[in-house]
């Protein structure tokens, strides 16, 4: 009699199988015509091509489909379906994808590489919680310290502006990481760039090897070819003494009642308060900490030609806001017209050559459009080339009965693949002639409300969407305003001249990978008057 049942349930699975092969499959998104082995990885643009992509975007619309080497990647290039997959539906599509180097190093315990889940969900809180935009204000003062050293670092060294605007944002998280300001020779930086240099010498090229085969990780260090298991060996002590050494910093400034208000002390208080300070709380808080301070630890490749390998650190909350202050000295430099107005308006409402503060951000309107702008016209995270990062990964598949009747046919499609990854192109959507009157211009007016503006839509895209959201992006804001609004108070930026005396405009282009920067360029960083020299002589 088992035999039986046995064999009858057998052929059941079989015929079961057999139909569900059978059924006809749904179409995948559109997408252009692919190559049978090699999929699309010779239709994308070798390097980022904006126009490329809109030319595909416009052919194939909001949401596109691309097959690489037999991983599906879906790109995303309309705000609305990005809202309605990765926000409404958040709860699978917030995944991110295996990487296995950042778990065999360690670097997949910071936010930005966690898989969605319990532990996410509590680091995320944890890090949100510190960051909302009321909570933000307590580091203001921060904020205020760094911009007076920036205003400074301005003035004696004007063409160095990019790398003042580097430290300017790495200090300030570092700061309101640990409540630590840097000095010169400082371990925090040291640290860091040990690790960086020692993944940069590495190459890393042949780590692509394991996204596509993971099971490698698993070989032993002595395995020979198992040379990527010896690299993550001496890299993994390095990840563990920056993650370790700042919170132990604050740990014993708060020990000794010598703590500076930061979001480590704020949170180690907050567990010593509640009696909650067990062994797994603090392991979490340092892994947070570390993922503001050093923790988007990319390693990126690209199959553009077909891999291109990048590995480095990119500190989660500055890498970011330097990209978009360099940017703001770009826009300024081509749009002398903006930059007038918006040092009439801080004229006005403050005075000439007055330094602003955060409680003059709401009687600034006109400035307050040119950060979004900035944002806007040149998203830090625009699309980049293909990578596998920072990408939204769906974590379910038991899904697809419920959205049939909800989305398009090709859309079910894509929520029956476990692990499909979505990218936002994030600049598609901030450039879309139907959302931005001409949108290639600098045009800070177009958020200003009818009739002194055009009324657009707010650039929120450029945070990324649903529960992987940037949590920073209240700092980022406060951070890039209080910069541009106090460059512009005091400096004027103006382009550099030729031998006859003409100005000699930089072209508005950017190196674009995972972020996007503008290419280098000269221009003048000028104090305004004698009323500014004053001013800046006093900070
Ligand atoms: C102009 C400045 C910034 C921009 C444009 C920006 C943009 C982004 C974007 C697009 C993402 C990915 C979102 C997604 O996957 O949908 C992200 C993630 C993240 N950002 Fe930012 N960011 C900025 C500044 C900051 C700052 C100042 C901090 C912290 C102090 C920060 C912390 C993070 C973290 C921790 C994540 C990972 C979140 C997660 O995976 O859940 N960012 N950011």
């Amino acid at each position: 009699m088992v035999p039986i049942i046995f064999t009858g349930v057998f052929v059941a699975v079989l015929i079961a199988l057999w139909i569900r092969s059978r059924k006809p499959r749904l179409p995948y998104p559109p997408s252009p015509p692919a190559h049978p082995i090699l999929g699309h990885l010779k239709t994308l643009p070798r390097e980022y091509d904006e126009d490329a992509y809109r030319t595909m975007a416009d052919k194939y619309g909001g949401i596109m489909h691309f097959n690489i080497l037999g991983k599906s990647i879906v790109i995303l290039n309309s705000e609305k379906v990005a809202n309605d997959l990765l926000d409404k539906r958040s709860a699978i599509y917030s995944d991110r994808p295996p990487l296995p180097f950042h778990q065999m190093t360690g670097l997949a315990n910071t936010l930005t590489f966690l898989p969605y889940g319990n532990e996410f969900s509590k680091t995320r809180k944890m890090i949100q919680e510190q960051l909302t935009r009321k909570k933000c204000t307590l580091f203001e003062d921060v904020q205020l310290t760094q911009r007076n050293v920036l205003l400074q670092n301005l003035w004696t060294s004007p063409a160095d502006f990019a790398s003042h605007a580097k430290q300017f944002s790495s200090a300030v998280v570092l700061e309101m990481t640990y409540g630590h300001k840097i000095v010169p020779g400082d371990r925090f930086l040291k640290n860091a760039e040990v690790l960086d240099k020692m993944i940069a010498d590495a190459g890393g090229a042949g780590l692509v090897i394991l996204d596509f085969f993971p099971i490698l990780r698993h070989l032993p260090a002595w395995f020979p070819g198992a040379w990527f298991t010896q690299f993550a060996q001496r890299i993994r002590p390095l990840v563990e003494e920056l993650k370790e050494y700042g919170v132990a910093v604050v740990e014993n400034n708060v020990s000794s009642g010598k703590a500076q208000v930061s979001f480590s002390s704020l949170h180690l208080e907050e567990l010593d308060s509640e009696k909650r300070k067990s062994k797994e709380e603090l392991e979490r808080l340092k892994w947070a900490a570390f993922t503001l301070w050093t923790g988007k630890a990319l390693y990126r490749y690209v199959l553009g030609p077909l891999v291109e390998i990048a590995f480095f650190l990119l500190p989660a909350g500055s890498e970011t806001t330097w990209s978009a202050i360099e940017a703001f000295f770009l826009a300024m430099v081509l749009h002398p017209d903006v930059q007038r107005k918006a040092q009439k308006e801080l004229d006005t409402v403050l005075g000439h050559g007055e330094l602003p503060g955060f409680e003059d951000r709401d009687n600034l309107p006109y400035l307050n459009c040119v950060v979004q702008e900035v944002l806007r016209w040149t998203p830090v995270i625009p699309l980049g080339k293909l990578s596998f990062l920072l990408i939204h990964v769906i974590s379910s598949d038991v899904i697809t009965g419920l959205l049939n009747k909800v989305f398009h046919i090709a859309l079910c499609k894509m929520t029956s693949m476990k692990g499909c990854s979505f990218r936002k192109a994030q600049w598609h959507m901030l450039t879309r002639e139907d959302v931005y009157h001409k949108p290639f211009t600098f045009l800070p007016e177009r958020f200003l409300s009818k009739p002194d503006g055009f009324g657009e839509p707010l650039p929120s895209v450029v945070f990324g969407f649903g529960r992987r959201i940037c949590p920073g992006r209240w700092l980022a804001q406060s951070e890039m305003w209080i910069a541009i609004a106090s460059i512009l108070s005091v400096f004027d930026i103006k382009p550099i001249q030729n031998n006859q005396g003409e100005d000699v405009l930089p072209p508005p282009e950017f190196h674009v990978s995972l972020t996007s920067h503008p290419k280098p360029f000269q221009c003048r960083v000028l104090p305004r008057s004698d009323k500014a020299k004053t001013v800046l002589r006093q900070l």
